[in-house]
């Protein structure tokens, strides 16, 4: 059994932590929480053990919660935590994972020199083999990351051209997240992907909840017809190619196809490409995809723990974790 410890319990932590408990091999021993609100009472009730930071404890016996210890507590009784705290806070923490000796995974809102890999399954699973500090990619880039790594390998990716329309719920504007080229989802899915053809992106946010949209532009090394593009992105385990005649064109229907399918808190794990829009011009490939963004990193931390942990190679970790999780089954 894996002893993971999820340091941070909000969209992504409560989920890598849900996902965690479920796996046949491994063993959630707390998460790290802040504050002493509804989504820590949420965690009690599903009988997690919450470690608070070191002098907070008292706030949380103001309102009679229970806490099993603190933080550092946590980082010792785990064999590793997957860190989901506020981005840019894993980096504070991992000085405090290395003095006590515990690998860590930290996610996509931290830098990629906060890591020694950085990581998405499908593409470069076992860079994180034995590692003891690795970064799962944002979700964007996650999501870029599976795309590619087929068409990379099938035809060859000689470059790509991306807008990512990123949800942010924010203010009702529509701005350039940022303004200056590339966002860092290009140069992250380069981390991973190294080899790939120079990869542009342009992030825009909007202001909407959970799923993010990406206009993909790929130059592949070969002129495959739309069809077989389509098939081999299907074939991909964690990849839905939206049916056309389903009707959906937008986050909401996605919300509610998750719904309708009784995914817990409307997870969609895998990459959503409209089947509609897969398109070839010579070697250009033109496509319209979605992020759920609370959720796509999720079976990615789980992986990244086994590898980490040398517990499994890519098939046999990927395949475990998506039956659990019932990846693949809409
Ligand atoms: N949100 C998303 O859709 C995605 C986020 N990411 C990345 O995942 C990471 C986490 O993001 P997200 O889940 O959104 O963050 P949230 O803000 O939702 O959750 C952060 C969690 O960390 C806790 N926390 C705060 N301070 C501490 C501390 N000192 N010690 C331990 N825990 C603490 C918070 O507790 P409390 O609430 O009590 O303050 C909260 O539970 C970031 O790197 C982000 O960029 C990646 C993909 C998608
Ligand atoms: O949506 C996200 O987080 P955030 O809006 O909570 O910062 C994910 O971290 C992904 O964002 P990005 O891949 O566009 O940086």
């Amino acid at each position: 059994m894996i002893r993971v410890g999820v340091n941070g319990y909000g969209t992504i932590g409560k989920r890598v932590a849900d996902a965690v408990n479920s796996m046949p091999d491994m063993e959630l021993v707390g998460i790290g929480k802040a504050s002493p609100n509804h989504t820590a009472d949420a965690a009690a009730d599903r009988g997690y053990d919450i470690y608070v930071p070191d002098g907070r404890e008292d706030r949380w016996e103001d309102v009679g919660m229970d806490v099993a210890g603190d933080i550092e507590a946590l980082i010792d009784a785990s064999d590793i935590v997957a860190d989901a705290t506020p981005a840019g806070m894993g980096a504070e923490y991992r000085p405090i994972y290395e003095e006590h000796d515990t690998p860590a995974l930290f996610q996509g809102g931290e830098g990629a020199d906060v890591a020694e890999a950085s990581f998405t399954a499908r593409a470069n699973y076992s860079e994180a083999t034995d590692k003891d500090y690795v970064r799962i990619v944002s979700c964007n880039t996650t999501g870029l990351n599976r795309m590619f790594a087929p068409l990379h390998e099938e035809y060859g990716v000689e470059r790509a051209s991306i807008t990512l329309v990123r949800c942010r719920g924010e203010h009702a504007v529509i701005s350039a997240d940022p303004v200056t080229l590339p966002s860092h989802h290009g140069p992250d899915a380069l981390e991973v992907i190294p080899d790939m053809g120079p990869i542009t992106t342009m992030g825009m946010k909007v202001p909407t909840v959970r799923h993010h949209f990406h206009g993909i532009n790929v130059e592949l090394g070969a002129e495959p017809s739309a069809e077989e593009v389509r098939d081999l992105l299907a074939s991909q385990s964690r990849i839905h190619v939206i049916d056309g005649d389903l009707g959906i064109d937008s986050g909401w229907e996605l919300q509610e196809f998750a719904l309708d399918r009784g995914r817990d808190r409307m997870n969609l794990y895998e990459n959503q490409i409209f089947e509609d829009s897969i398109s070839m011009d010579g070697q250009q490939l033109h496509l319209f995809q979605s992020i759920h963004r609370e959720s796509d990193v999720v079976p990615e931390n789980v992986d990244a723990i086994r590898a980490m942990m040398g517990e499994a190679d890519a098939e046999e970790s990927i395949e475990l974790t998506n039956e659990v999780m019932g990846i693949g089954d809409i």
